[in-house]
């Protein structure tokens, strides 16, 4: 049991915790879900970009999916070796893809025709040839929140199957170029396994098109996407996962990628906050709390449900409150609705499910300064994270400020 109260005592609110115990057994898990078969893990560091979490899954092996080269070298500051990682995302930069070429990554996942153009001229001015993935829009409909829907051909990632197999054909008369790998990530949150097996079945079938042509790849990249228990949502185990995954697979010597992001962090981590005021306006109840929507975005970007736990003495009955945050707009809330007890200055409320994509969407909207993140492994807490103070915030303003 973790002891939020003496975490907020020491480190102070708003303030991320997360369970790295927790994250090693997400990771155990889904990892042995694929035994048998040649298999990366590749962490998935949008989802909680701390450098002590990335380290965290370096250490128990895993690689890491990045969508900037700034993840990118956020993963080689981490210990993740550069052949464990790969670099994904629809708008990479000439200087991106040029560092990730010198770093010698495990392959560039290119989205566009036009951006497989670009890695060939980088290449050749380096030099080098460069290993590539193509990622696939398989067009199908993930059955998650549209803002995270990611396989259809209304959205922005991947290619259609025609224009991925010219690519490859492109690629493979390249000198600079070497296919090796095949991806596709149609959604996150998934929570229903039909989907999956659809898209992953479109895409063997790519790959084995294309060994017709003496095309062969190595790398099958299955992207992340598996969701997790935010309410009561059923969600799909990593066996059956990895089985359906598996079964399009057979007759193909194909190593699996999988880039779990939020499966791996999201129900390891907390959001600590303390409750400043009371207040009611007419019939309505808020409870104002510390932390805002600047710390942790998902209620309002997505009406995202996290439960919410009262660490109180009040032994009044529930009723219904929005947990509201000090930022200056509507949309900064936690929760709407929700049943809690009459709550005093400086109770503390614990938001669970927050250790995906909560501290990396922050910002410094308000000129709030983001949270402090600690770490917890076995018996031990560390800092993970400064809390961020004013002077941080105006750091890189402040010499023009008499300019
Ligand atoms: C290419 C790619 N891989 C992996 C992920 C991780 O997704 P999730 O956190 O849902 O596992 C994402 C995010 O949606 C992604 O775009
Ligand atoms: N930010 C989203 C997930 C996006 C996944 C990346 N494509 C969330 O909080 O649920």
């Amino acid at each position: 049991m973790i002891n939020f109260k003496e975490l907020a005592a020491t480190y102070k609110t708003p303030l991320y915790v997360y369970d790295l115990d927790y994250m090693s057994a997400q990771y155990e898990e889904l990892k042995s879900a694929f035994k048998g078969r040649k298999s990366i893990m590749a962490f998935a560091i949008k989802s909680n970009s701390n450098l002590s979490v990335i380290k965290h899954f370096a250490t128990l092996g895993s690689g890491a999916d990045c969508v900037s080269i700034g993840e990118v070298y956020r993963a080689v500051l981490a210990g993740v070796p550069n052949y464990k990682i790969i670099f994904s995302g629809v708008g990479k930069s000439d200087d991106e893809i040029t560092q990730a070429i010198k770093l010698d990554i495990l392959y560039i996942n290119v989205e566009s025709e036009a951006e497989l153009g670009r890695v060939e001229l980088i290449a050749k001015e380096l030099g080098a040839k460069c290993r590539i993935s193509i990622r696939v829009n398989p067009n199908i409909d993930p059955q998650t929140h549209p803002y995270i829907s990611t396989g259809l051909h209304d959205n922005k990632f991947g290619v259609e199957i025609d224009t991925a197999k010219r690519m490859y054909i492109k690629a493979n008369n390249s000198e600079y170029l070497d296919p090796v790998g095949i991806h596709f990530h149609i959604g996150s949150q998934l929570t229903e396994l039909k989907p999956i097996y659809e898209s992953a079945e479109i895409v063997a079938d790519l790959v084995r098109s294309l060994q017709n042509i003496k095309i062969e790849l190595k790398f099958f990249d299955i992207g992340g996407g598996l969701g997790v228990k935010y309410k009561d949502e059923t969600t799909i185990t990593p066996y059956d996962y990895a089985q359906a995954i598996l079964s399009t697979l057979k007759g193909l010597d194909l190593t699996v990628i999988c880039e779990p992001g939020r499966f791996l962090t999201a129900n390891g981590g907390y959001f600590l906050t303390k409750v400043l005021y009371e207040k009611r306006n007419g019939d309505k109840r808020f409870v104002v709390v510390d932390g805002g929507m600047n710390d942790l975005l998902r209620p309002s970007l997505y009406k995202a449900y996290h439960k919410i736990e009262a660490i109180t003495e009040s032994l009044t009955k529930l009723s219904e409150a929005d947990v509201v945050g000090p930022v200056c707009e509507s949309g900064d809330f936690f929760a709407k609705g929700y049943l809690l007890p009459t709550l005093e200055h400086n109770d503390l409320l614990v938001i669970h499910s927050a250790g995906a994509y909560g501290f990396g969407m922050g910002s410094n909207y308000n000129t709030r300064g983001r949270s402090a993140e600690v770490a917890i492994k076995g018996k031990e807490v560390k800092l993970i994270r400064k809390r961020e103070e004013f002077e941080d915030l105006i750091a890189l303003e402040k010499e023009y400020l008499d300019n």
